[in-house]
């Protein structure tokens, strides 16, 4: 018999790891293990962790809907397989693969179990648009790309060639074992997952914004106070879509060149973790001894006194939600008007977000810290009052969340207020040197 192991991937259709089920023929025994290292710092109280207990809970559901037992247990992974390696006759342990530095040290543990108990480990790519090996020998490079327009290309390239399409495989196809799992009280929940309302249904979602808003998305992606976007990314960071579905929903539609650009840029992130050796590690390769967190915790609070600034961190803090364009301003802001180190903005981004991943979200802090191979240049600090009059003419998205400067006119509503704990054009200037000398410090 065979154990699959759910991680990031919360569906029951269109998983590598079905795929290979499926081929074998064999039975299986299906779990998903509740890591505490995730959830420390009460992170299922966060967005966050609501989001990912959230799809759990569905996950659940739709194997009980299929009528196909899936085992939840709470502990450490390696813990829980040799539990469970320990009670079955189980030959071959079947899960994704991921990239994080967490995630790998965890793989290594659990195949050490495995192979103490004689049994296979068997790791899948599932997450991503390419296959990165084939993707490496197609490309004929000597290396990796370090920037994304030139991996664009060949990733467009690559998966017209090498398409990834929908797996017609799913849950009810397999063979999944009815054993019961007899697990000590240990590796019981700690809590009930009738806490956690069951996520939503994300396939809907996709189809509507594929047969609609996708055509205007190269046009208004950055305009965030009307929503232009698709609002997927909680349900594809959980695994509940699979980026296959996104791509192949979206690729023959008219005018969906800037949302599959995005598909490209996440892929790309990913890649990067795979072969930047300093991914997970660029603030320990750089001197950020220039930067202090003086101003972390206004930042955080949304108390800067820079309206869109502290609209956005008000949105994250009781929604889990931002959008990109006000993500950038707000990490451009911490790290550089602020010069605050990235890390703190990233360590807050992790417990926020509900969309939160770690690899993405990292890159993206990076991009706009100026640092690590793919950033922007360090004399690029954008400008939040101008930004905002821009993308939210009227104010509306500052009023929706700063109601006390309801009254003050679309002119006014942007503008830095009196208390505002920096003034953006010097602040600026003095970011460009101190970011000058870290760049440079390589
Ligand atoms: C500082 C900062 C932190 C971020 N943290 C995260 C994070 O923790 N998790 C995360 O998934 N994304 C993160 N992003 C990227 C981006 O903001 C979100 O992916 C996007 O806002 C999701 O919105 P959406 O669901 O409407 O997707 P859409 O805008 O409809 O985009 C479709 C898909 O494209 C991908 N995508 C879009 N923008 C980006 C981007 N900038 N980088 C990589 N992929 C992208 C996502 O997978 C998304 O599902 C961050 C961006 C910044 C600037």
């Amino acid at each position: 018999m065979k154990l699959f192991i759910h991680r990031k991937d919360l569906r029951t259709h269109d998983l590598a790891g079905f795929d290979y089920l499926k081929e074998s023929g064999a039975e299986s025994l299906h779990l998903l293990i509740i890591d505490p290292f995730l959830l420390r710092k009460h992170r299922e109280k966060e967005h966050s962790g609501i989001n990912f207990l959230g799809h759990a809970h569905r996950l659940m559901r739709q194997y009980h809907k299929h009528q196909r037992e899936l085992h939840i247990a709470y502990g450490k992974p390696e813990d829980v397989l040799d539990a469970i390696l320990e009670q079955y006759e189980i030959d071959e342990v079947v899960a994704h693969r991921d990239f994080t530095p967490y995630a790998r040290e965890r793989d290594r543990k659990l195949a050490h179990v495995a192979k103490q108990h004689g049994a296979e480990f068997t790791l899948l790519l599932d997450h991503m648009m390419i296959h990165v090996e084939p993707f490496t020998d197609f490309t004929g490079k000597d290396g990796y790309y370090k920037v994304f327009s030139a991996f664009h290309r060949k990733w467009l390239d690559f998966l017209d060639t090498n398409p990834n399409p929908v797996s017609p495989v799913s849950l009810g196809e397999l063979k999944v074992s009815k054993q019961k799992l007899e697990l000590s009280e240990q590796f019981k929940l700690p809590f009930a997952m009738d806490d956690f309302k069951p996520a939503d249904d994300p396939q809907s979602k996709l189809e509507q914004f594929v047969k609609g808003k996708i055509k205007d998305y190269g046009e208004e992606r950055d305009y965030y106070a009307i929503d232009p976007s698709s609002e997927l990314n909680p349900h594809l960071v959980a695994g509940a879509l699979s980026v296959r579905e996104m791509y192949s929903s979206a690729i023959d539609r008219e005018q969906s060149e800037e949302w599959i650009r995005q598909i490209a840029f996440r892929d790309f992130y990913l890649y990067q973790a795979i072969y930047d050796e300093n991914y997970f590690q660029y603030e320990k390769k750089y001197d950020l001894s220039a930067l202090d967190d003086r101003h972390f915790e206004a930042w955080y609070k949304g108390e800067t006194g820079i309206p869109v600034i502290d609209a956005s961190m008000r949105q994250l803090n009781e929604t889990g939600c931002m959008h990109n364009r006000l993500r950038i301003l707000s990490a451009m802001f911490l790290t550089k008007n602020l010069q605050c180190p990235f890390t703190l903005g990233e360590q807050y981004f992790r417990r926020k977000l509900l969309d939160y991943d770690n690899i993405i979200n990292r890159g993206n802090w990076m991009w706009c810290a100026s640092l690590g191979v793919n950033a922007s240049p360090y004399f690029r600090v954008v400008n939040a009052v101008t930004q905002s009059a821009k993308y939210d003419p009227e104010g509306d998205y500052i009023r929706q969340w700063l109601p006390e400067l309801k009254h003050l006119s679309a002119k006014e509503i942007h503008q830095p207020r009196p208390d505002a704990i920096v003034d953006l054009k010097k602040s600026r200037a003095a970011a460009i040197d101190v970011y000058k000398g870290i760049v440079n410090s390589l």
